[in-house]
């Protein structure tokens, strides 16, 4: 069966029906000239997950948790262990599934707690979060009450990763769609639109803008979270090949910098809710991932620096109205 009918089935009926004018070509277009290499394997070590037996308790309030140790068998629990170990790298989290804590390089649930108070109550909202790595926040999301939650991220890695989580905490009404923000059409319909650590990967920060507001319903709420450097309006630091070692970082603008874009681009009532500079034990090396983390990218004999020597990353969120 299409992995995604029963995400079209869901939208025919609600005020995302228009989307299906492009969606099942594109998703289809995905399907056949685009999986990953690994892609068949990741579908196996999915389908050989173990399953639980009865209605397991979710907790989406305060963590992503679901189930409780003992639920499964010791085998069962070792496999699952074993199986979910084969999605890494774990980024952003962290998850409790059935005891399992997977420990992720992140703790996302630090930036969730940075926006919480501030966003607009998402019970009975219709919710896209552009960027959603394994989607630990649109299950934060949907623990808000909001109606109908979906991700976008083109990393097929972090579908698999949503995939395994969507297999033990079963709700039809939190969906992931591998396609990178380029590929959605002006939908105008959801009434919150998250874009977090997204806008300095994108080679066009203006048009990035002009896309998140194209998805909202006018006077919807645009929750942006991206790095910024210390200035004036007219700071933008746009790094050499490398920030923090990523390859693909180009614009970080000051806090007054991006409210100035964001006003340009009609965004109403502009204001910046938090900063914060990325402390060691929000992004940090675990067992889930084998790769370099944050203490790897920043100066050794300096931590207000990358190892590039940019200013250290410093987040902020934004909140605006379309
Ligand atoms: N064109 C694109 N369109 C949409 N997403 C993209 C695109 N290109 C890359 N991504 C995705 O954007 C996410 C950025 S991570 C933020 C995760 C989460 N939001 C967080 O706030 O923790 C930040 C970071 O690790 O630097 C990744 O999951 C990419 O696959």
């Amino acid at each position: 069966m299409n992995q995604f009918n029963l995400f079209y089935q869901k939208i025919a009926t609600n005020r995302l029906s228009h989307w299906l004018n492009t969606l099942p070509a594109q998703l289809t277009d995905w399907h056949d000239n685009n999986l990953h290499g690994e892609y068949k394997h990741w579908q196996k070590t999915l389908d050989a997950l173990p399953s639980v037996a009865g209605e397991a308790k979710t907790n989406l309030t305060d963590k992503v948790e679901v189930g409780e140790l003992g639920d499964l068998n010791q085998g069962e629990f070792k496999r699952l262990e074993n199986l979910m170990k084969k999605f890494k790298p774990w980024r952003k989290g962290p998850y409790h599934i059935h005891g399992l804590h997977i420990d992720t390089e992140w703790r996302s649930d630090f930036k969730w707690d940075r926006l919480a108070e501030h966003i607009s109550d998402l019970s009975g909202r219709y919710v896209l979060d552009i960027g959603c790595g394994s989607g630990y926040h649109l299950w934060r999301m949907r623990g808000c009450d909001a109606k109908f939650v979906v991700g976008i991220d083109p990393t097929q890695l972090f579908l698999m990763q949503f995939n395994a989580i969507k297999h033990f905490i079963n709700d039809d009404q939190v969906h992931l769609l591998p396609l990178g923000v380029e590929q959605l059409p002006e939908l105008k319909a959801f009434d919150t639109v998250f874009a977090m650590g997204v806008l300095y990967h994108r080679r066009s920060p203006i048009d990035f803008l002009y896309q998140l507001k194209a998805q909202l319903v006018k006077g919807g709420e645009l929750v942006l979270e991206t790095l910024i450097v210390d200035g004036d309006e007219n700071t933008v630091l746009v790094p050499g090949e490398r920030y923090a070692k990523m390859r693909n970082v180009w614009f970080l603008p000051s806090e007054k910098a991006m409210c100035a874009w964001l006003e340009r681009c009609g965004f109403t009532n502009v204001r910046v809710v938090n900063t914060d500079i990325t402390a060691l034990d929000e992004q940090r090396k675990t067992q889930w991932i084998d790769t370099e983390s944050l203490q790897d990218f920043l100066d050794p004999e300096d931590n207000t620096k990358t190892i590039e020597g940019y200013p250290a990353p410093k987040r902020a969120i934004f909140i605006a109205n379309a």
